[in-house]
């Protein structure tokens, strides 16, 4: 005897670059798909109907996103980049809310608590942000030390920025950061890299960077790279949709 097949209905209607929606963040709207790898979403020569950062809310389920790196790895400005794509999540950076929340520069704070007072504060700002949901944070370089606050970081998904040192310090020559006031900064970066690297390793997603490579380039790589992610990390209610379907049930929401 073969089980009753119950109709499905599913409205998945999405507005936004020409196409319509359901507004993602009401609606956590379960048909959309890798853009990436939809040729629907494909306009001819002219790219993507659609930005493929504004699906990523959908697909994302609220999870918020964690950019780790080196120093001028770029978190800040990327992360700001992926945020407006996205449209639904909000930037946060880690440095910037410990600034405003004791009123003291970061230069400031290391003269008068030191490296492990610093650390402290930016463990408590992430253990306030973690709860929050649809956030792109941008964290201190230094952040992924401390182990405990891999169980923060590990409630959302965690992109690591690679960039050389060699690159990096084009950038942050000359600017206030107080690791980098030392009579070899380069060095410093390449010393600091490899105390970090192994836990930087930890992230979800790693993007190498090449000098060619400007603000925009490395937001999208990070998009696409995060689509091919969720692909490959399917939530559950997806997996309990495959095995309903393989055992010849209908998926009814
Ligand atoms: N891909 C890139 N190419 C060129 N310059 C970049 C790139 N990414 C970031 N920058 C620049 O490098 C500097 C440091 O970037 P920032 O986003 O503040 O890094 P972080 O937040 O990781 O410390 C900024 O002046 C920024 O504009
Ligand atoms: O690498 C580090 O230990 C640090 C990086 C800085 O943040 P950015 O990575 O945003 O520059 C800031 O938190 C502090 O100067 C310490």
């Amino acid at each position: 005897f073969a089980p009753p097949k119950m109709a499905v209905i599913r409205p998945t209607k999405l507005m936004a670059g020409g196409f319509e929606w359901e507004d993602p963040t009401e609606q956590f709207d379960q048909g959309v798909d890798n853009p990436f790898k939809n040729p629907g979403l494909m306009d001819g020569e002219e790219g993507m109907k659609v930005d493929p950062a504004r699906l990523l809310g959908p697909r994302l389920n609220g999870s918020n996103l964690y950019f780790v790196g080196m120093m001028g790895s770029g978190k800040s400005s990327v992360g700001d980049v992926v945020a407006r794509r996205m449209g639904t999540y909000n930037f946060l950076d880690t440095d910037g809310i410990i600034e405003k929340a004791t009123g003291m520069s970061i230069p400031e704070i290391f003269d008068a608590e030191g490296e492990e007072g610093f650390r402290e504060v930016e463990s408590q700002i992430l253990d306030s942000v973690h709860s929050y949901v649809r956030c792109v944070v941008s964290t201190g370089g230094g952040l992924v030390c401390k182990q405990t606050n891999w169980s923060k970081l590990q409630t959302g998904i965690v992109i690591w920025l690679d960039v050389e040192p060699e690159i990096i310090i084009k950038r942050v020559e000359g600017t206030d950061r107080p690791l980098l006031q030392t009579e070899d900064p380069l060095q410093k970066l390449n010393d600091l890299l490899e105390e970090r690297k192994d836990k930087y390793s930890q992230a979800d997603l790693r993007i190498e960077i090449t000098e060619d490579m400007d603000e925009e380039e490395v937001a999208q790589a990070v998009v696409r790279d995060l689509h091919d992610f969720i692909d490959e990390n399917p939530p559950a209610w997806k997996i309990a949709k495959q095995k309903a379907q393989s055992d010849g049930l209908d998926w009814v929401q």
